[in-house]
Parts: C-alpha cells; sequence; structure tokens
C-alpha cells in the first residue's frame, strides 16, 4: 500500500468544487491532479490559473499538475504561484525538455514529464535521471471518462525497468482510465501514482472508492 492516489478534479462538479476538496482533504487521496488543457495540444479546454487559485486556498494536500498545453516554460512560475507541487509536462509539447526541467526544478517544484499513449517510454533515457516523475498517458490525453489503452501495462513495465536498473526515485504515475481492475494491473507492472476521475467521482461513494484504490 505504497502507492499513491490522486483523484483527477476534471471530473468533479465544478458547482461545487469546495465541497468535492474538502471531501479529498478529508479521504485517503494523497495529491490533487488538476488537468490544465489549452485547445491547442489537446482538443479540450479545461481550467487555467483563476481556479488552480482557488483550489490552492481550500486544498490540504499536494497539488500534482498535469499541463496538457504548447509551451509549458511561459507558466512555470504561474503554476508555483497557483500553488503547484508537481509540474509535469508532455514530452511532445516541449522542444528543449531538460531546459524546462531545470527551470521548473529552479521555480522550487518537482518535476514531471507525460508521455502520450505512441510515445516510447524509452525516448526518456538521457532525461529520466533529472525527473521526479513520469507520467504515463493511458488514454490519448484531453478528456475524462475514456477506455483504458491496455499497452500502458508494458510501458509502465519497461519503465520500472529502467529507473531500477540506475537505482533511481523517479515515481511512475498513470493517468486515464483507472479503475479497480486496470489500477491492480498498473501496479504489478510497477506504478506509484494511479490517477482517477470519473472512477471516483461517478461512483456512489467517492471517499470509499478512493480508499478501495488505496488498499488495492
Ligand atoms: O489528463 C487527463 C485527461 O487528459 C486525466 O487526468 C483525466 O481526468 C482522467 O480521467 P479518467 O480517465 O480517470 O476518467
Ligand atoms: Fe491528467
Amino acid at each position: 500500500m505504497n502507492h499513491k492516489i490522486a483523484p483527477s478534479l476534471l471530473s468533479t462538479d465544478f458547482l461545487n468544487l469546495q465541497q468535492d476538496i474538502d471531501m479529498l482533504n478529508a479521504s485517503d487521496a494523497d495529491w490533487l491532479h488538476c488537468d490544465v488543457m489549452d485547445g491547442v495540444f489537446v482538443p479540450n479546454i479545461s481550467f487555467g490559473f483563476p481556479v488552480l487559485e482557488q483550489i490552492k486556498k481550500v486544498a490540504q494536500k499536494p497539488l500534482d499538475v498535469h499541463l496538457m498545453i504548447v509551451n509549458p516554460d511561459k507558466f512555470i512560475q504561474q503554476v508555483k504561484d497557483a500553488g503547484g507541487y508537481m509540474m509535469t509536462v508532455h514530452y511532445e509539447a516541449c522542444t528543449h525538455l531538460h531546459r524546462t526541467v531545470g527551470a521548473i526544478h529552479e521555480a522550487g517544484m518537482k518535476a514531471g514529464v507525460s508521455l502520450n499513449p505512441h510515445t516510447p517510454v524509452e525516448l526518456l533515457t538521457d532525461i529520466i535521471e533529472d525527473l521526479d516523475l513520469v507520467l504515463i498517458m493511458s488514454v490519448n490525453p484531453g478528456f475524462g471518462g475514456q477506455k483504458f489503452i491496455p499497452n500502458s501495462i508494458n510501458k509502465v513495465a519497461r519503465t520500472r525497468k529502467m529507473i531500477d536498473e540506475r537505482n533511481l526515485h523517479t515515481l511512475i504515475e498513470v493517468d486515464g482510465g483507472v479503475n479497480l481492475d486496470t489500477g491492480k494491473q498498473l501496479l504489478n507492472a510497477g506504478a506509484d501514482v494511479l490517477v482517477a476521475g470519473s472512477f471516483v467521482f461517478s461512483s456512489t461513494n467517492p471517499t470509499e472508492t478512493i480508499s478501495s484504490l488505496k488498499n488495492l
């Protein structure tokens, strides 16, 4: 039970965001996963800094900020100011990834890199030692409630091998279509952090659902 659970706020009731955050504060959730989308990198727009600032005021758990945007370098300080603990950028959105990761660390945050389903984990071989987290997308980013892509399990296992062979402490997070069944398989393959949106917030008892993910 060493793994972390990061419920995704994308599936909360935005009219009652504070109520959902209060529930998460009192639950077994470890981090609050915040999905920021720009309508350019992904075909959807979610929420941005004004909303993150409000979340920061009531959240009692670290904010795990998943940026699905082009040019994330432009927003590093804003993510920090909005309470970001982990700032995760997409491999596919960064031309100078090493520079971006350095700037995130310089701003005082943990740095994560996310991979789209088609991006091989082996592309991280020359940067993984600088990363606090690798986020493996198990759906195409942009929307909650999509079907889990089974090859993600294989990607987690390959990332685990890369990390263990080098004795690193980089965490492996998986995002998209996580439920008790896929979650179990991901943990067996070596995942450290499970993100879950619709599975948590569409359930009749989100607090219990988070606990069952935590107890996998
Ligand atoms: O980053 C994303 C989607 O792009 C996610 O964090 C989703 O919010 C996960 O939703 P579910 O697949 O768990 O419903
Ligand atoms: Fe996400």
